[in-house]
């Protein structure tokens, strides 16, 4: 038998705000990104707290669940979304990221804003995976914002860092790729450790403020060089090794670098900006 519901319950429900109908898979993920950049945009020019709120609560109707479900669907193998395929692909192919000799043990590596044990990174047999999100879908990935964890809960040989940092606020993620190098090991030139960057082709094919180029000389101030990159339409894939020192003073400017009125903003501030 159905328990009654209170009356409270029943205004408390009508109030809730519902996601907008037929919104799943990429569309959801795309426009809860929009969501958040709207959301960041207000809070930098400081709207009122009306506003923030009135989108926070359009956030909270998808729900961060919808959101990292949809992630993990557009990871299914059926679906050919599992970006881990194309690093495994480039660290078993290059000799100085994975040496081959028999005694070869897993690779220890960290996998920032992990949304699923099982894709290729995890199955491979070449690394062992420690895995973190800001909300965990599984108990095997831990539940943390990479920008609070310590070097002394470990350094790795390499970072998987895959459409994250395009979810990020834009003032945080200076500080991601700055935490990423203090969680590698050190830098070391003949087998260095590596970082697999992973964000939307438009981020770099139709940005007003960033390019390949520039996104690779703000890289090398970090200690990055790009090894491998492949641009689909949809997806920038890169690995870089990390083979020299971060600049103790990273500096770059927000400057156009394509101009026109169909291009998008994407652009990674520097941590000073
Ligand atoms: C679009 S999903 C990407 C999922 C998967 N890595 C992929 O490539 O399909 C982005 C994930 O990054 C996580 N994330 C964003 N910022 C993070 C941070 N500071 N620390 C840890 N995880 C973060 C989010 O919680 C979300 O689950």
């Amino acid at each position: 038998m159905r328990r009654p519901v209170s009356v409270k319950d029943r205004v408390a429900k009508k109030k809730q705000a519902h996601p907008p109908k037929g919104l799943k898979g990429n569309k959801l993920i795309r426009h809860y990104h929009n969501l958040l950049k709207e959301k960041a945009r207000l809070t930098a020019t400081q709207a009122s707290a009306q506003q923030i709120q009135h989108v926070e609560q359009q956030l909270e109707a998808i729900g961060i669940d919808a959101y990292q479900k949809a992630s993990q669907n557009g990871q299914n193998s059926q679906k050919g979304g599992d970006s881990s395929k194309i690093l495994v692909e480039w660290i078993r192919a290059d000799p100085s990221f994975y040496p081959k000799h028999p005694n070869n043990r897993p690779q220890q590596i960290l996998e920032i804003g992990s949304v699923s044990v099982d894709n290729k990174c995890s199955t491979c047999g070449l690394f062992s995976v420690t895995r973190i999100d800001l909300h965990s879908s599984h108990p095997l990935i831990q539940e943390q914002d990479v920008l609070t964890r310590s070097p002394k809960e470990g350094q790795f040989h390499g970072i998987s860092c895959s459409l994250v940092l395009n979810f990020a606020p834009p003032n945080t993620r200076a500080q991601i790729l700055w935490k990423c190098t203090q969680l590698l090991l050190p830098p070391d030139p003949i087998h260095p450790p590596w970082f697999f960057f992973v964000i939307p082709a438009p981020c770099v094919t139709n940005s007003r403020y960033m390019d390949n180029a520039t996104l690779h000389s703000i890289m090398h101030q970090f200690g990055f060089t790009v090894r491998h990159s492949s641009i689909s339409k949809k997806i920038a894939y890169y690995l870089y090794a990390y083979d020299h020192p971060c600049t103790t003073n990273l500096s770059w400017k927000k400057k156009i670098v394509h101009d026109g009125p169909s291009r998008n903003n994407f652009f990674i501030p520097c941590l000073t900006n």
